[in-house]
């Protein structure tokens, strides 16, 4: 049997161009190798699994290669690239400081910097989570970093950039690495699941490129772990089961119990996700989530916000193009309070249905239009509707808004993202003062807040 390799690792990239999402960064240092214009140390910031440690090697191994092809890369075939490529080149040091942090690992590591290279041009000394050096190992680096030898490069990698101090940063060249984008990975998996012979559902890639978060690779390893129960076809049943991720379908249905007011029915959807084994505190940061996407994905200009492929970003647009700005704004709203209030609650399946119940209530524009009426909440009358809700043909807005609010916008006009931040942070502003008003001095950690929402 053929010994299995996990994808992180054998898809590691082995030339720039392979390297997913990090375009210029990658553009950058093949300039600078092809026009022999190196720095003696790099830094390379950004999360995990974005590409810092492949970078750092396709680095060492295009300086040492003898034959670079014309467009900067490493030939992969030279005597050097190969021992580079199978792991056994004396010119890449690697040293993972998150467990070798002691002044003497450091030293030692000096020691082998005075070594020149046998075969080839540079030695590089790769420093992985160098923010977990300690104190005294920075400083017994410091010499060695500011004047290495000529044949000796060093490249230094951190997930925490905030903790690398002053000294060392200005004796680096700084480069920052980007997070992943979903549209990237999914691509990047299609790529694998193609050279593993799999087909997979651009859905399911979706879910999974979503899940991991912007780091590369964790969208592999969990494509290994969907790809291991899905017998070659990927699809997005076996995936959500598999990461025991909600359906997105669970959003959709309750959406549209939302927009008519189908109290009960919002119920028995949150039944059902809560027989399936899906705790209501991610539920409710989920339907949160849904609809801070609902949000973005209303405005061509502002659904770049969300992380997905082409296909869903349509998918999306369309759902939301069923909602009015206010609507999505005040469930938001609402979804936050339930997760602020969700921890302190003595009833929290309570406090969940009453958050639906309240979200169905923000878009039901009449009694004759209310669903099953079952289970309706006493309504308040509409406000009048604003040029804005009345020109999309969206329900009238069920609430109105207290007209003591001073320098009160009406939320019908908060179009933007920008705007609505904006409109939080004064309606805080404003809640803060009050309280002041009301109680003297504000506790202190109320006053902190106070002073960072006045200054914003
Ligand atoms: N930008 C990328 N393009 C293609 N594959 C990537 C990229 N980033 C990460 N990977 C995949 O993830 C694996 C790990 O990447 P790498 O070690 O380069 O990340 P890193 O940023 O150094 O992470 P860490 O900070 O955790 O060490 C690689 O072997 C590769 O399969
Ligand atoms: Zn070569």
């Amino acid at each position: 049997m053929e010994n299995y390799i996990v994808s992180a690792r054998k898809y590691r990239p082995s030339t720039f161009n392979s390297v997913v999402g990090q375009k210029a960064l990658t553009a950058t240092l093949k300039n600078a190798i092809a026009t022999h214009r190196l720095a003696h140390s790099y830094l390379f910031c950004g999360s995990r699994g974005v590409g810092k440690t492949s970078c750092a090697r396709i680095f060492a191994k295009t300086i040492n290669c003898s034959n670079p092809t014309a467009d900067g890369e490493a030939c992969n075939e030279c005597d050097s690239c190969r021992a580079f490529n199978e792991g056994s080149s004396l010119n890449i040091i690697e040293l993972d400081a998150a467990s070798n942090n002691g002044v003497d690992d450091i030293r030692q590591l000096v020691e082998q910097v005075q070594i020149p290279p046998s075969q080839g041009t540079y030695r590089v000394f790769i420093v992985d989570e160098v923010h977990m050096l300690s104190a005294a190992a920075f400083n017994a680096f410091l010499k060695t970093l500011e004047e290495p030898p000529s044949y000796v490069i060093f490249i230094l990698a951190t997930t925490e950039k905030h903790k690398i101090i002053p000294t060392i940063l200005s004796r680096c060249q700084i480069y920052d690495f980007k997070r992943i984008t979903v549209r990237d990975m999914i691509d990047h998996l299609t790529y694998v699941a193609s050279q593993e012979g799999m087909t997979a559902d651009p859905a399911a890639l979706n879910v999974i490129a979503r899940k991991a978060d912007g780091a590369m690779r964790d969208a592999l390893s969990i494509f290994d772990q969907v790809a291991a129960s899905s017998r070659g076809n990927i699809t997005y049943q076996s995936t959500i089961e598999n990461l025991n991720v909600l359906d997105y379908n669970y959003y959709n249905r309750l959406l549209d119990c939302f927009l008519s007011g189908k109290v009960l029915d919002t119920w028995l959807i949150y039944k059902e996700i809560r027989d399936r084994g899906f705790d209501s505190h991610f539920f409710i940061n989920g339907l949160a989530d849904y609809m801070r996407d609902l949000m973005v994905a209303r405005d061509p200009s502002t659904i770049v916000l969300l992380e997905a492929d082409d296909e869903a970003r349509k998918a999306m647009a369309a759902t939301s193009a069923k909602c009015s700005p206010d609507f999505i704004y005040r469930a938001m709203n609402l979804c936050n309070e339930a997760d602020l209030n969700y921890r302190t609650a003595s009833n929290k399946q309570f406090l969940i249905e009453l958050t639906l119940a309240k979200i169905c209530q923000l878009s039901s524009p009449s009694p004759d239009n209310s669903g099953t009426g079952e289970g309706r909440l006493q309504k308040i009358q509409p406000a009048t509707t604003s040029p804005a809700t009345a020109q999309a043909s969206q329900p009238l807005l069920p609430f109105k808004l207290k007209a003591a609010r001073p320098n009160h916008k009406p939320l019908s006009q908060l179009l933007s993202i920008q705007t609505i931040t904006e409109e939080i942070i004064r309606l805080k502003t404003i809640r803060r003062l009050n309280l002041c008003n009301n109680k003297g001095q504000p506790p202190s950690h109320t006053r902190h807040h106070r002073h960072n929402s006045l200054q914003s």
